[in-house]
């Protein structure tokens, strides 16, 4: 793996680690919905799996679209910030049909072994924010997900 391509590099943002279009949800009733959801479920996979010391959402969830060509680049979601680096676990949900779209496989390797996540629409994919993960190139068709991280106390 390439570390720069990967976005490893730290404060550095550019195409070649990943090429979407995204916006970020406003604060606000409309998605209120959304969030209460998300949050209730990324609670139960922690009680159940992480056990992950976690205060909160700390910011905007992000709605991504990935056309044809687009992709997302092997990287890690903690950062080094003050809030990127209290980034403990990532949530991801599959918004479209995978009918809709060829590629764009969301993959995570935690521990050497790629794995696919499911693509079913609806599906919130949670995972632990220092796990490296990438979305593959689109092929054909275009692929939307909701992503937002939990955060926390460093771990000790
Ligand atoms: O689109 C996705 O499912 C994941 C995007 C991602 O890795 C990120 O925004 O950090
Ligand atoms: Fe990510």
């Amino acid at each position: 793996m390439n570390a720069r391509k990967g976005g490893l590099v730290a404060g550095r943002f550019d195409t070649e680690v990943r090429q979407s279009s995204l916006v970020w949800l406003p604060d606000g009733e409309e998605f209120e919905w959304v969030a209460q959801r998300m949050a209730r479920l990324v609670g139960d996979a922690n009680r159940d799996r992480f056990r992950f010391v976690l205060d909160g959402f700390e910011e905007r969830t992000q709605l991504a679209s990935y056309g044809p060509g687009h992709y997302y680049n092997w990287h890690i979601d903690r950062g080094r910030g003050a809030v990127a680096g209290r980034r403990k676990l990532t949530l991801s949900v599959q918004l479209t049909d995978p009918a809709g779209y060829l590629g764009g496989e969301l993959e995570l390797n935690a521990d050497g072994h790629p794995f696919q996540a499911p693509r079913d629409q609806g599906t919130m994919v949670v995972f632990a924010a220092h796990t490296i993960h990438r979305v593959a190139p689109v092929i054909s068709g275009n692929r939307l997900s909701l992503v937002a991280w939990v955060h926390g106390p460093d771990f000790v």
